[in-house]
């Protein structure tokens, strides 16, 4: 029997299709990002699997897997978000329908790790002023952007997976940092293995001289960092996130930007995507700005999507796939699965 995937995405990395292909159980269809509502119905309704990969402001909000979308295709059994993060699909929703919800968390980390720690260190060393001061043609008394080092600061990282341990094992190699780890569901040993200390935010705020980002976007962690957490930060901290806009509070940064609180931030994420041109963040001179591209690199983008691939071959082939965000559907998809498939995945 043929497994339908119903693919929507901006860039399609051909990894996906090349590994898709070498499945023959896997068959692969295109809904256009234009697609209004019934043209996407229409195509994923013959499918099983559903890959969404484009990230919140970039899939339109009718393509967003929710409780409304997944009452549309009764048949659907798997839902791949765009990379590790999965604020486009809501779990929940996911769980009541029985459809299973799989990341490709890992897959990126590598090049997300890079650009957070080159974040961190632009910030360090004031590289944002300097560049803009540069382009303008107004180079300036050196002293003027005396800059900070890294080595031996204290890290703080608020979540601690993929992309944070990877993140926790560059600075304390290269650079002999300390690092602190607030993640509530990493416990202390493995959070020791990956180089890091276990600490409740608090103490993470308090002794950070760096601060980064790399928890997903859920209702939990929306708003996370407000106007209380950055005040409980200390002065000169640098700030850094590639996780996702909307953890952060925008406003919140900048008024600790202004005040000198926080002396830089390092941002590759933004509450809407891209952020307009007059955002005032992009126009502070302290902070450094990418377009969510941490993750964009040819390495992690054959990665996640060749994950994504083999994750739908897995079920295919009557096999529980790995990295389901919603555990708890396991029972019911499986039995949603052996009906429509013939094979409950184990
Ligand atoms: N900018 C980019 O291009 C890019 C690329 C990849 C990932 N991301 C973002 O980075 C996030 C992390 O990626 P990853 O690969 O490390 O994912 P991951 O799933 O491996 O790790 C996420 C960690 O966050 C922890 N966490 C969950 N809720 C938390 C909370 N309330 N407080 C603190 N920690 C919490 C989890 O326990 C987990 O250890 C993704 O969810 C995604 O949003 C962005
Ligand atoms: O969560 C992720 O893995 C990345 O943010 C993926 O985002 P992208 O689709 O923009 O690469």
């Amino acid at each position: 029997m043929t497994f339908r995937i119903g693919y929507v995405g901006y860039v399609p990395h051909q990894n996906f299709f090349d590994t898709c292909a070498a499945d023959p159980g896997l068959e692969v269809v295109r809904v256009p990002l234009e697609a209004d509502i019934g043209e996407a119905v229409q195509i994923l309704s013959s499918c099983h699997g559903y890959y969404a990969m484009a990230s919140r402001d970039e899939l339109p909000r009718h393509l967003h897997v929710n409780e409304a979308l997944l009452a549309k295709l009764p048949h659907l059994l798997m839902v791949a978000s765009t990379g590790a993060g999965y604020d486009t699909c809501d779990p929940d929703a996911c769980t009541a329908a029985g459809v299973a919800l799989v990341n490709q968390a890992g897959g990126n980390a590598e090049g997300v790790a890079e650009h957070a720690v080159g974040l961190m260190l632009g910030c360090l060393k004031r590289v944002p002023e300097a560049h803009a001061a540069m382009k303008a043609g107004q180079a300036q008394d050196r002293g003027a952007l005396m800059g900070r080092e890294l080595r031996g600061r204290v890290v703080g990282l608020v979540g601690c997976g993929h992309v944070g341990g990877r993140v926790a094992e560059i600075v304390r190699a290269a650079f002999g940092c300390e690092v602190l780890a607030c993640d509530p569901f990493v416990d202390a040993d493995t959070l020791a293995a990956r180089g890091a200390t276990k600490v409740e935010m608090d103490e993470l705020l308090a002794r950070a001289d760096v601060v980064s980002l790399h928890c997903p976007l859920t209702p939990a962690t929306r708003g996370l960092i407000g106007r209380a957490q950055f005040a409980a930060m200390k002065k000169g901290v640098v700030f850094v996130t590639t996780a996702r806009g909307s953890i952060h509070d925008e406003d919140a940064l900048l008024e600790a930007l202004e005040a000198g609180h926080v002396a830089s931030a390092g941002l590759d994420v933004w509450e809407v995507e891209p952020p307009p041109p007059s955002h005032p963040l992009l126009h502070h001179p302290a902070v450094m700005a990418s377009q969510h591209t941490a993750g964009v690199t040819h390495e992690s983008r054959a990665n996640i999507t060749k994950i994504a691939a083999l994750a739908f071959g897995e079920l295919a082939a009557g096999r529980m796939p790995p990295r389901i965000v919603n555990p708890e559907v396991k029972p019911r998809f499986a039995e949603r699965v052996r009906a429509a498939l013939g094979t409950a995945p184990a």
